[in-house]
């Protein structure tokens, strides 16, 4: 998704769960490698894991500083429905939190059962969950963009 030309102040918030270093720092460098090459800039901020992804999102979302929100992390089922319960809030709250802001926020967490999943959706083959939602972050905000555009042009009509 190629960026507008007024996007050289676009500015996007990356905000990732850091409970699989190794695997956030792949989903990281997706997500930055997507939205350079949009001549977005973005700005990384950890947390401790996905459950707290939703409130990173709102808190960034609705400083006023960024133009959209890029959620990333793992979520590896263990032997309890603990599992259930970090996605699940993964989901509905960053979903609630752009709902709440109007300020895109991508869907970049993996869930899933094994690493080896996990690696394949972040470019060892299947997909790369990081530069998706990245891409998805820029779909929105070129949407609003749009939209904001026809506001103003019937507005001087
Ligand atoms: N098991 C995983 C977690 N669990 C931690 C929670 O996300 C949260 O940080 C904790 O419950 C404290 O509030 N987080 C992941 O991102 N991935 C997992 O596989
Ligand atoms: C996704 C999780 O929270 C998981 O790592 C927890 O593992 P377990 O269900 O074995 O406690």
């Amino acid at each position: 998704m190629s960026a507008s030309s007024s996007d050289a102040a676009l500015r996007v918030a990356i905000c990732v769960a850091r409970f699989y270093p190794e695997l956030a720092d792949r989903l990281v460098e997706g997500a930055q490698r997507v939205l350079s090459a949009a001549g977005v800039a973005s700005e990384v901020f950890d947390v401790p894991g996905a459950f707290e992804l939703p409130l990173a999102a709102l808190w960034c979302a609705e400083s006023g500083r960024f133009d959209g929100v890029v959620c990333l992390g793992v979520v590896i089922r263990g032997e309890t429905d603990h599992y259930d319960f970090v996605c699940q809030e993964a989901a509905r709250g960053i979903g609630a939190a752009q709902r709440a802001t109007g300020v895109p926020c991508g869907f970049g967490v993996i869930t899933c059962e094994t690493r080896e999943q996990a690696l394949a959706r972040s470019g060892a083959g299947k997909r790369h969950v990081g530069e998706d939602a990245a891409r998805a972050v820029l779909a929105m905000v070129e949407l609003r963009r749009q939209l904001r555009a026809q506001e103003q042009a019937r507005a001087v009509r």
